[in-house]
């Protein structure tokens, strides 16, 4: 995340960290959302079926242990089938991991709440992007959870000529886009958290992609899967699973 603030410790407990090994050490590569007690909600572009993951759930400071935390191996996973790796503006960027085994939730391990099917979020409400991404462009990835409020470009706005234009899909939503706060790489999969009507906080965006030209570039807001395009899908995949 660019230009954002640590978040307090646990504040956002649907929070997930991927990891993969590479040469025997575990790596953050992506974000993620508890949404059930054996299910994670991240981004497809995130799954290299070359690499074994773990789900770390629980953290805050990801280079220190932390007794709240605890890692999880993933028994499953289902990347979206019209996910295409080519094209990351095709949309689809959505994959659900199946864990091992249940995590027990906590104050600092919770379930994240889905939109309603169809939902869609106002121009300008209020969200927060969460994640370990970079600080910056080409920048390192935070140790302590960061968080910034991110306003929602509607598809009208976002979908603008000099915006992304036709890059952008109404299965997906923006955020930001003000060339100073913005999601960066490694925060991909992470949540997009705003709260509805009832004041309740629920997961509408999982966070896919950012301009190629820099995490935080004017007008090039962050781009996030609108998850309440997905909410059958979801829901069939954790059923026949
Ligand atoms: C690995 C990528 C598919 C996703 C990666 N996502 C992220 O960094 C994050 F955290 F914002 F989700 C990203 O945007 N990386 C930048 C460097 C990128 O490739 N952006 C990008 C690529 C293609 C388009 C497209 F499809 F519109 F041409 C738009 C942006």
């Amino acid at each position: 995340v660019v230009n954002g603030e640590e978040a307090r410790p646990h504040s956002w407990p649907w929070q997930i960290s991927l990891q993969y090994e590479k040469d025997g050490v575990w790596r953050h590569t992506c974000g993620g959302s508890l949404i059930a007690a054996n299910w994670v909600m991240t981004a497809a572009h995130c799954i290299n079926s070359k690499f074994s993951y773990r789900v770390f759930v629980g953290k805050h400071n990801l280079v220190e242990d932390e007794a709240a935390s605890k890692a999880v191996l993933p028994e499953k996973i289902v990347v979206h089938e019209k996910w295409n790796p080519i094209f990351v503006a095709f949309g689809n960027d959505i994959a659900l991991i199946k864990l091992s085994e249940p995590v027990t939730l906590s104050d600092q391990v919770q379930l994240g709440c889905l939109p309603a099917a169809g939902t869609l979020l106002s121009n300008l409400q209020p969200c927060y992007i969460t994640g370990w991404g970079r600080l910056y462009t080409g920048g390192p990835i935070a140790d302590k959870l960061q968080q910034a409020l991110m306003p929602v470009a509607d598809h009208a706005t976002c979908s603008q000529p000099d915006w992304w234009g036709i890059a952008v899909r109404t299965t997906m939503v923006c955020a930001g886009g003000d060339g100073i706060v913005a999601g960066c790489n490694g925060d991909s999969g992470g949540p997009l958290n705003c709260q509805n009507s009832q004041g309740v906080w629920e997961v509408h965006g999982i966070a896919s992609f950012v301009s190629g030209l820099g995490c935080n570039y004017r007008k090039k807001p962050t781009v996030f899967t609108r998850v309440s395009a997905f909410n059958e899908w979801i829901d069939k995949v954790m059923m026949n699973n």
